[in-house]
């Protein structure tokens, strides 16, 4: 069961076509990274999906419900953090989030306790201090306790750790992650490690189409080409090492060397078992007096396979 169903909708500014024909399926109670790389329209789709722009073609489903341009009842399930989150300043958290409260109809008899149980939440209780000496993580924070004021259904965040030092980032993330289970979060990002971190879903957008879209543990075992890693100490004769590489090759022990570099590093990639070929790697390379001082099997990185996927 998908939460979102985004159904091949097409989204242009003028002449610029920015969306073509996407189809993404968000499933309830995951948390699905969104990538892709700078202007491949993730704000787009996630303003489309909040009805705060329209669409040229197809059609968008949150909880069931259709999507409408202006007004969209299915917004009353969503919770929404937008990249650049802006506060009044001269207020503290609560004042905010009151405000907030306010502005939204959340019930008087409710208000009270909700704000208090969402401070909480993103760390922020009992904080005094006006928005304005807040650090970036802090009213990051915030935003996210603002999102979650009414209790949603599903979490849309717009690239939220992009402006974050590694510590915010951090907290940031492990906020995201300890609400698994409570809604289903969509996030854009184009950082891939904090995808591998919290996500258990990925969407890869390119040139308006969503190039993949699977658990991050399918999209590994699809893409990532399993490798392993040599560094040498001192490689007196370069050209022996990738014939010998080569050879290898040959005779179907390895499928491709990847990488031979004066770093004395070597990435080569292989299809059979990893003992198995390990050994036989080492054994060939023993014989020609080519010890290794490290061998390490590569586990495969997002990044990598964005980067094979988008090319
Ligand atoms: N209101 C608009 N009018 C005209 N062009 C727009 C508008 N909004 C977005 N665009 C263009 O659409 C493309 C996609 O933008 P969008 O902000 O959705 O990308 P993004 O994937 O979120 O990128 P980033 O990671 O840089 O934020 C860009 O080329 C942008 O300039």
């Amino acid at each position: 069961m998908n939460i979102i169903e985004v159904k091949n909708v097409s989204k242009s500014f003028g002449s610029k076509q920015v969306l073509d024909g996407l189809h993404l399926g968000v499933p309830t109670g995951s948390i699905f990274g969104f990538v892709g790389g700078n202007g491949a329209g993730k704000t787009t789709t996630m303003k489309l999906i909040l009805g705060l722009e329209e669409t040229t073609r197809g059609d968008i489903f949150v909880g069931g419900e259709k999507v409408t341009f202006g007004n969209t009842k299915t917004n009353r399930i969503t919770g929404y953090l937008s990249d650049v989150p802006e506060f009044y300043p001269y207020m503290s958290a609560e004042e905010y989030l009151t405000f907030c409260g306010e502005i939204t109809g959340l019930k008087k008899a409710e208000q009270k306790q909700r704000i208090k149980e969402t401070l909480a939440l993103v760390g922020l209780e009992g904080n005094k201090k006006r928005i304005k000496g807040f650090s970036r993580g802090m009213k990051q924070r915030l935003g996210i306790a603002q999102a979650m004021l009414n209790n949603p259904e599903l979490l849309i965040c717009d690239e939220p750790t992009s402006a974050l030092d590694p510590e915010g980032r951090n907290e940031f993330l492990e906020l995201l992650a300890s609400l698994k289970g409570k809604m289903t979060i969509l996030f854009s990002t184009h950082i891939l490690g904090d995808v591998e971190r919290i996500c258990d879903y990925v969407g890869i957008l390119d040139e308006g189409k969503l190039k993949v879209s699977s658990s991050i543990e399918e999209l590994k075992q699809t893409y990532a080409k399993p490798q392993i890693e040599l560094f040498f100490d001192e490689v007196a004769n370069f050209s022996a090492l990738a014939a010998e590489l080569n050879a290898l090759k040959e005779q179907g022990v390895i499928t491709e060397v990847e990488k031979i570099n004066k770093r004395n590093q070597v990435i080569i990639s292989y299809n059979k078992d990893y003992a198995e070929t390990a050994a036989a790697l080492l054994e060939s390379l023993i014989a020609k007096k080519t010890m290794p001082i490290s061998l390490r099997k590569m586990n495969p990185s997002l990044e990598s396979i964005f980067l094979e996927v988008i090319q």
